[in-house]
């Protein structure tokens, strides 16, 4: 250590001030990087004439450089051509680029200076959260990854930062230190660049090549204290005149005592031990030194801040200033005293430094996360732009306060990173409950991809194994996600064709097995549980019938998809399956349809698993972590729901196109069995006709899905947005994007359900109305029969119940007509009506159910909901039991024409499916619904018939 009290000889007659500077012992750096500055030599050439020995970046920087313009274009075509996909992979990789440019021109100072300059930085993400850890992981990564020895990876100086700095030197790497404003802070920094040293030394390893600096900031100090004096003295304050003689001296001051105590420090014995290893000291780099204030000279913090072992990082404005008009002089070390004395004073005058210092790095950090949300949200908008016809489009119409909350809303989200939070799996997003153990959904695409090896010998097998249907049992998440499969893209060539049972109707189950030929059908049995009743007594019946088909070859006709160690996975052992696939236990039913519950059917019914995975992967990669979340598609379209649930728009009514129409069944799910539980939630209605804008309430929020090209809606979606009901529109460019939609749903169902203020994973009230079906099943079995109940009215074919608070309700109706009247009149506006039939699902009941619930809705302006039991109760059910208490609910149940027994148990499908809608009825009457059954006795087809003419002369 050696302080220049005067200048090298060499600097004498020197006519460029900027190299002048060496003569004072300080390194000039670039604060800028850029790709085309690079590229145009412009760099070289500083190195070359101006003695330039150092580049640093930062998210502002970087953020200026690729956030506008075109000339990071080429590479980014080149990414997303490789499938680089994600916004923070796209920038890390053209920031890593740009960097290693920049070392190779500053590598040959390197070399000259001994590894004391030449240095590139690039700074850890701003997204780390100040965490000390994570910081430590990604400060390794990016060394290793840059994989330049003349790299500096920047890691804030802030409290959680120093143990990593620490970490980080003794790991050996080259780390400029930034965010720092305090002398405090500096002190803890040095300190901890010391202890690193002694440990790696300790270690018996080498110290003499790792470069550290310490970035001090200082024009942002004056422009806080400057700020306050000016405020002060336009108030007319007593100390006016001794607050404008710090005016501008402050941060000056500051730097100076800090490179007093550098001095002192390595004057140090404990540091003179390191040196004589070979340590360099860790020299303080002035950074914030562009003159933000015009009343001062643009070479202030230049001129100011000159000293042996230094280094300043200028603007390129300042660079060029100083170059032009600078003058070096040994001024660091000049007036201690004095900038002591400005420091007192400033304090005596109540400027309080370090409050200033600490809000500084506080907005430091927050500028750096606020330039990374402008770059990377730059980065996304371009991606789209470029993925263009690859992505489905989605456009938002909202009236106008739902708009601004809305906004309000995405920027809350911005600021507080939650998508981010969501990714880092951080429960308390929602509630703080078990959600972390929920969300490996998330990553599902990226790790199924790693395993499609597994899938698409299994698609082959499934080819050649003479097969011409695969039959796959399951119910609610393991059914609806492969039924939106088989009914978007049907049969492909050279494959089975795909068919989804998920009923306990006995005529259902049997039309199924007259469907197919079972000595040429693949049965997959899906249960994520593996102990739901349906997929069990499904697998029992199929299996016993499959052996009549086949012998004992039936364990080679199966399948089965289920998690680990569950007891279906025992079964299909015990049986001899085919193959068993499992699936993740960190993953909801309703969020599987991108692991294996979904992509075992994909595989069997021939579709190209590389298309399905890639549309996942890329719209996962749209709504990734580093996506700011006003361009994370999934995350708008959440924020839309979310917002509008808590502004009394709960109903999400689907429109979709005709050939993707069964995507609304698995959206049904996902959103009501998510969202609606502890009174809240989004109520989905699907398949509900789209009407003139005057049948709906205030309560809707419309979502079109769309192939493009299909128009057909457009007309009646302009109305209802010129209406102002908010509207969603989703085109679709391709069939294929429907796989894209499920991970984009998805999302948006965890942003819905964060917003709402419910745990978006969990689905209590499914499970009670299961705790009540089993008791009736078990009483069947004990007894032989289910327990009485006793109608409180009849009316020919029709009986009639309900809980005693219900029927108190219907005013004394008996018949039906009335009954239904009376029923109905219980629904206010904001409240909806469903239609539950516990009946077999077939075209004809489906357009029964269509018309019935279309006359309810044009005759009493509510909402409706048309459903099959038990279907809906692994799916809906959810939020009309445990979501808000608007629901008026018609069950249907009837007599079965003919029953089906379940091999190995005394009840039949026929008192399964009886028990399941008693179940269901008990658990929304012990939940206060508004709910009324009617029993059909002898013909379903008449009674239906009846019950139709009945509901819409009652709407
Ligand atoms: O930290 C370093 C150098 O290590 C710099 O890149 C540093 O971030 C910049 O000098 C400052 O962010 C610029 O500050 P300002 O001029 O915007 O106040
Ligand atoms: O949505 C899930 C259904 O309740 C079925 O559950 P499972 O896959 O465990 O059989």
């Amino acid at each position: 250590m050696n302080v220049i009290e005067n200048p090298k000889p060499s600097a004498a007659g020197q006519s460029n001030p900027l190299v002048a500077l060496d003569a004072y012992g300080q390194s000039p750096w670039l604060d800028f990087i850029q790709r085309s500055f690079i590229a145009e030599g412009k760099l070289k050439g500083l190195v070359d004439n101006d003695g330039l020995r150092g580049v640093t970046s930062n998210p502002s920087i970087f953020e200026k450089a690729m956030g506008h313009g075109t000339e990071y274009d080429a590479q980014f075509d080149k990414l997303l051509g490789e499938g680089l996909d994600d916004a923070g992979t796209i920038y890390e990789a053209m920031a890593i680029e740009d960097i290693r440019n920049g070392c190779a021109v500053l590598d040959p100072v390197w070399v000259a200076t001994s590894g004391l300059d030449g240095y590139v930085s690039l700074e850890v993400s701003p997204y780390l959260g100040l965490q000390t850890e994570p910081t430590i992981a990604e400060a390794r990564r990016l060394w290793k990854t840059v994989d330049r020895r003349n790299l500096m990876v920047k890691v804030p100086g802030t409290e959680p930062g120093v143990p990593a700095i620490r970490t980080l030197i003794e790991d050996g790497i080259n780390i400029n230190v930034t965010l720092l404003f305090s002398l405090d802070a500096y002190k803890k920094v040095l300190e901890a660049y010391i202890a690193g040293l002694e440990a790696r030394a300790a270690k018996g390893e080498k110290i003499d090549a790792i470069a550290s600096v310490a970035s001090f900031f200082v024009s942002r100090i004056d422009g806080k204290i400057d700020g306050a004096i000016d405020k002060r003295v336009a108030a007319g304050d007593k100390d006016a005149e001794a607050l404008k003689a710090v005016r501008g001296k402050v941060a000056i001051a500051n730097a100076k005592l800090a490179y007093q105590h550098y001095l002192e420090v390595t004057k140090s014995e404990r540091w003179q031990k390191l040196a004589a290893l070979g340590a360099n000291p860790q020299r303080l780099l002035w950074a914030s030194t562009g003159t933000k204030d015009k009343a001062y000279s643009d070479v202030l913090y230049v001129e100011e801040l000159i000293g042996a072992d230094t280094v300043n990082t200028m603007p390129p404005a300042t660079m060029d200033a100083f170059r032009d008009h600078g003058t070096p002089r040994n001024s660091l070390v000049e007036d201690v005293d004095g900038a002591k004395k400005v420091l007192a004073e400033a304090d005596r005058l109540g400027l309080d430094l370090p409050g200033v210092t600490a809000t500084l790095v506080k907005e430091g950090v927050k500028s750096f996360e606020d330039a990374f949300d402008a770059l990377l949200g730059a980065v996304a908008a371009k991606r789209t732009e470029k993925l263009g016809a690859k992505l489905a489009a989605m456009s938002v119409a909202l009236p106008e306060a739902l708009d601004k909350a809305v906004k309000e809303s995405i920027e809350t989200w911005r600021k507080d990173g939650t998508t981010r939070r969501i990714w880092a799996k951080d429960a308390s997003v929602w509630t703080g409950g078990d959600e972390a153990k929920w969300l490996a959904w998330l990553n599902v695409p990226h790790e199924r991809l790693a395993h499609v090896d597994e899938l698409k010998a299994f698609q082959q097998d499934v080819k050649t194994g003479g097969f011409d249907s695969v039959l796959l049992l399951g119910m609610g998440g393991s059914s609806l996600g492969p039924e939106v499969l088989a009914e978007t893209f049907g049969k492909q060539a050279g494959f089975p064709t795909l068919h989804v049972l998920d009923s306990t109707d006995p005529q259902q189950v049997v039309a199924f097995e007259k469907k197919v030929d079972l000595s040429k059908t693949l049965v997959i049995v899906s249960s994520k549980s593996g102990g739901t009743l349906e997929p069990n007594i499904l697998k029992a019946y199929f299996f016993d019938r499959m052996k009549k088909a086949v012998g004992d070859k039936a364990g080679s006709h199966f399948v089965a998809v289920t998690d680990p160690g569950s007891h279906m996975e025992q079964v299909a052992k015990g049986d001899g399956f085919r193959k068993i696939f499992y699936g993740d236990k960190q993953i909801g039913g309703r969020y599987s349809v991108l692991s294996n519950f979904g992509l075992v059917p994909a595989a069997a019914m021939g579709l190209d698993l590389d298309t399905v995975l890639g549309e996942a992967i890329r719209m996962a990669s749209s709504c990734a972590s580093n996506v700011p979340v006003g361009q994370n598609p999934g995350a708008i379209l959440g924020t839309v729901l979310g917002v509008s649930a808590n502004h009394g728009r709960d109903k999400v009514t689907f429109v979709t196109s005709k050939d993707i129409y069964d995507l609304g069944a698995w959206l049904e799910q996902l959103l009501a069995e998510s969202t609606g539980k502890i009174g809240r939630g989004l109520i989905p209605i699907d398949n509900e006709t789209l009407g003139a804008p005057s049948v709906y309430g205030e309560d809707r929020v419309f979502a079109a899905v769309l192939l493009k090209g299909d128009s057909s809606q457009d007309a009646a979606l302009d109305a209802l947005a010129k209406a102002g009901h908010p509207v969603v529109r989703i085109t679709l460019e391709t069939k294929e994007q429907v796989i894209g939609e499920f991970f984009r749903w998805e999302f948006a169902t965890a942003v819905a359900g964060a917003i709402i203020g419910i745990d978006a994973f969990d689905q209590p009230d499914v499970e009670a109305s299961k705790v009540e079906t089993r008791k009736l099943t078990d009483a069947y079995n004990s007894s032989g029969k289910l327990p009485a109940e006793t109608a409180f009215a009849t009316d020919g074919a029709f009986s009639f119940f309900t809980d005693e608070a219900n029927q108190a309700k219907l005013g004394g109706a008996t018949t039906l007509e009335p009954l239904l009247k009376a029923l109905f009149d219980q629904a206010k506006a904001g409240d909806y009506i469903g239609l539950l039939a516990y009946i077999q699902r077939e075209p004809k009941t489906i357009d029964w159910i269509e018309e019935a619930r279309l006359a309810v809705r044009d005759g009493r302006h509510v909402a409706t909901v048309a459903e099959f039991g038990p279907r809906f109760l692994h799916s809906t059910g959810q939020a009309y039991k445990g979501g808000p208490n608007s629901g008026v609910f018609l069950q249907i149940t009837a007599d079965d024409a003919a029953d089906v027994a379940v091999p190995g148990e005394k009840y039949t499908f026929g008192v399964v499916k009886a028990a399941q809608a008693r179940g269901d009825f008990d658990v929304l009457s012990e939940r206060g619904r508004r709910a009324l059954r009617v029993h059909v006795s002898g013909d379903l087809a008449s009674g239906l018939d009846a019950i139709g003419k009945a509901i819409k002369a009652a709407a």
